[in-house]
């Protein structure tokens, strides 16, 4: 039997609610197949700076250490209550961030996708949605401005000033590019380079590297496109893309629109892999505004779940079951608070719910051999 190690960080707010339900669709797993998980909760986050003075402590940091695989939901605060831990302390700045360095988990994969039959989830006409929208972002996550040098100060004219780097270096971006081909390669053969070259010089060195690897991959057809006008072709004509790829700060921006045009940031997994570690999570923040509601979707964290399997498990056909089973509760005309909006026809169920539902179905399913 195979003996897997999660890390389970549930994070802030939602983070907790969400993680529940997808631990139970894991623990379905566990008696459906021939594998163990040692589940290894730990702090981290918001709450893990109250209890320990440090959004990452060292417990945490062993504990992940060790895991095969780390299993995280949303951390984070409301821009107020951000305000009672001090800037680098912050989860983002003290956890999340470290936490991608650390493991140097620089692909980031944020599935965005909703089939034809779920159209009426998305503020978008069923006609722009067409036969469904089924796209990746491959987005950067350990280089460019987030990870560039940073300072501030007083300059020569007394005025505070701020200045922070975008950087990369060929290898960061090749890596990266290699990743956004492999995924294209296996899929529709196309991939949507996206850039600002038309300004920045990183931009251009992205572009220039990004033709170097490109000979590798002379099946794929590759569409340059700078990012402001991805960001309305996304609005305008989604189902065009299949892979994207772009830089740690596009990608941030672009996914949770990615989230937007499928009608609720609940529908976005992500998976973050590196070379020796790979973490999950939801692309969506901790959601204060619904935190402790059992209201929030947690399509997200399961999502991520079956991409855990899919990514560090080898389970790829179990992986296609729970989202076949989140499918099918969807189909039954079932959702959370997000897509059920007066009028629009789905029944409103809590998350609680929505996990039970999503365990019943995938406990009908035929068990991979
Ligand atoms: N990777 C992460 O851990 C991560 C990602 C993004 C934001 N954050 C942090 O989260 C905190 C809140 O940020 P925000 O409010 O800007 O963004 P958010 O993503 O938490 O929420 C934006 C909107 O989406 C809704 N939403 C998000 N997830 C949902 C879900 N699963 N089901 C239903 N609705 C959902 C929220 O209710 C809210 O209306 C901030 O501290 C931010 O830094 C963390
Ligand atoms: C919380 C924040 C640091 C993070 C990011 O900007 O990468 C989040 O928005 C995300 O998309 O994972
Ligand atoms: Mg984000």
């Amino acid at each position: 039997m195979k003996h897997y190690k999660i890390a389970v960080l549930a994070g802030d707010g939602i983070g907790p609610e969400i993680t529940r339900e997808a631990l139970k669709v894991l623990k379905l797993i566990e008696e459906r197949n021939d594998v163990s998980f040692e589940l290894m909760p730990a702090a981290f986050g918001a709450c893990a700076y109250f209890e320990t003075g440090d959004a990452f402590p060292q417990a945490t940091i062993d504990i992940c250490d060790q895991a095969d695989a780390i299993l995280k939901g949303p951390i984070g605060l409301s821009h107020e209550e951000s305000k009672k831990i001090p800037i680098d302390k912050q989860p983002e700045r003290g956890a999340l961030l470290p936490m991608r360095r650390r493991y140097n988990t620089y692909a980031n994969f944020r599935p965005v996708s909703l089939p034809k039959a779920l159209a009426h989830f998305s503020p978008l006409k069923a006609e722009i949605i067409g036969e469904g929208i089924d796209l990746v972002i491959v987005r950067e996550l350990v280089g460019g401005l987030y990870f560039g040098q940073k300072e501030s100060g007083v300059n020569e004219q007394g005025l505070r000033y701020v200045r922070e780097t975008l950087e990369y270096d060929e290898l960061q971006i090749r890596r990266i590019m290699h990743q956004a081909f492999k995924l294209a390669s296996k899929r529709r053969k196309l991939l949507h380079n996206i850039h600002k070259s038309n300004v920045l010089k990183s931009s251009v060195l992205w572009n220039e590297v990004m033709e170097e690897v490109a000979v590798e991959y002379p099946d794929v057809t590759v569409v340059n496109m700078l990012v402001d006008s991805a960001a309305t072709a996304l609005c305008l004509n989604p189902t065009q893309f299949d892979v994207m790829v772009m830089e740690n700060m596009f990608g941030d921006i672009l996914s949770d629109q990615g989230g937007g045009i499928l009608g609720s940031l609940g529908l976005m997994p992500s998976a973050c892999i590196g070379d020796d570690k790979a973490y999950y999570e939801p692309s969506h923040g901790s959601a204060p505004d619904i935190a402790g509601k059992n209201i929030a979707n947690p399509y997200s964290m399961i999502g991520s779940v079956a991409m855990m399997l899919e990514n560090s498990f080898n389970m790829p056909e179990e992986a296609k079951n729970v989202w076949a089973a989140m499918q099918a509760v969807f189909s039954d005309g079932y959702s959370t608070a997000d897509l059920s909006k007066p009028g629009s026809g789905v029944i409103m169920i809590s998350t609680e719910q929505f996990g039970d539902k999503v365990v019943e179905k995938l406990g009908k399913m035929p068990k991979v051999s």
